[in-house]
């Protein structure tokens, strides 16, 4: 009962059969076995729960309730940094969706810092490709630039979870830390923690919209999304798969059909399993053909891809697959371009970084 309701809500009742205690000792219960424990976030306080899992004499025993009378973390707030008249925060929090410690940085924009009484801007999430962190493109990207002239704030959150411990999580570089691929994952053991999709698209906004510090600054009703690579992969299937939750979409050399190169087919089936339908849920190629998409007359997605870029010529992006299958579905408002010469490389997206933003802050109502 409990287990389904820790999975779909936030907000959680106690139900009154189960009495509080602040004691965390499970050496007073009837049984130790069995027990599972389920951390529940709500608005204000962390709840530790023992769920049933025995009924004697058709009652189900409760065994105990731990609470954890916790208020919800805010950032912490590691280093600030003056960018193009505005601020990089260095941030980190804890994450119930990953269970682990998350580092994250934002951009503030002079429009937001600058006054007496601090303005609401636009977000931008940046979403980073295979091996970042949250510090590749916030330092050498030049997204600030063009955001700091137009006020706009950027998120730019980490790859994957850091430090699980989880068996292989480290030996590669385009699987396990630093290569999330912003799904949630399906299959043991990373379904404990790599939940990179719920994570960005729920989880993150919702604790920088209610921090006591940073929320003054942010206009949650106005995001866009864009990312390079992997990112990109991420910021197309986050945009597509959540219709009207983000006003834009742009991406840098991004995988575009992960079901059909080695990168994808290697991420999903280790964190989905071998179901390619659930592949395609998680595949821009696969999703822009979906009921949602079909026939839709404004998308508002950007793509730049760099002739230049090896991960290109190797198959790994497949920018052509998606055109194709944006034309068979008729879906207009989609803009891929082909920039000669360009690599995969930072070069390539602070040449373009300043365009990139404009678009956002044209559909953010900046421009
Ligand atoms: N490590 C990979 C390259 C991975 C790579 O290019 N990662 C891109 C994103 S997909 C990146 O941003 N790398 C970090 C950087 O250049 O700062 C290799 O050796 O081929």
């Amino acid at each position: 009962m409990f287990k389904s309701l820790a999975a779909k809500s936030r907000i959680v009742e106690l139900p009154r059969t189960l009495s509080i205690t602040h004691s965390t000792s499970p050496h007073h219960h009837l049984h130790h076995h069995h027990h599972r424990f389920t951390t529940l976030t709500s608005s204000t306080l962390t709840f530790t729960l023992i769920t049933p899992r025995h009924t004697f004499h058709n009652h189900t025993i409760i065994r105990s309730l731990n609470t954890t009378t916790t208020t919800k973390m805010p950032f912490e707030t590691k280093s600030t940094i003056r960018s193009f008249g505005g601020k990089l925060f260095k941030l980190s929090h804890d994450s119930s969706t990953t269970t682990t410690p998350m580092a994250v940085n934002l951009y503030l924009p002079p429009a937001a810092l600058n006054t007496s009484s601090p303005s609401k801007v636009p977000l931008l999430i940046y979403l980073s490709g295979l091996t970042c962190t949250p510090e590749n493109c916030s330092e050498k990207g030049f997204f600030q630039h063009r955001a700091s002239q137009l006020g706009l704030a950027i998120l730019y959150p980490d790859t994957s979870p850091r430090g699980l411990s989880l068996p292989g999580e480290t030996e590669s570089w385009d699987f396990g830390a630093g290569a999330g691929f912003y799904v949630n994952a399906a299959r043991e053991p990373w379904s404990s923690g790599y939940k990179m999709e719920e994570y960005v698209t729920s989880e993150l906004p919702s604790l920088l919209l209610s921090d006591p510090e940073y929320a003054k600054y942010i206009d949650g009703s106005k995001i866009s999304i864009t990312g390079h690579s992997m990112g990109g992969h991420g910021a197309l299937t986050l945009y597509l798969k959540n219709k009207g939750k983000y006003r834009s979409v742009s991406a840098f050399a991004p995988i575009c059909n992960p079901s059909n190169c080695p990168w994808g087919e290697k991420a999903f089936k280790g964190y989905l399993g071998d179901d390619r339908k659930e592949w395609a849920k998680n595949d821009a190629t696969e999703l822009i053909k979906t009921d949602a998409w079909k026939g839709e007359q404004d998308a508002k997605i950007l793509v730049d891809v760099g002739t230049g870029d090896n991960f290109y010529k190797q198959g790994q992006l497949l920018p052509e697959n998606f055109e194709k299958a944006v034309e068979e579905a008729g879906v207009k408002g989609v803009k891929v371009r082909y920039q000669e010469g360009y690599d995969h490389s930072y070069y390539f997206m602070a040449s373009f970084a300043d365009e990139h933003v404009d678009f956002a802050a044209k559909h953010l109502g900046l421009l």
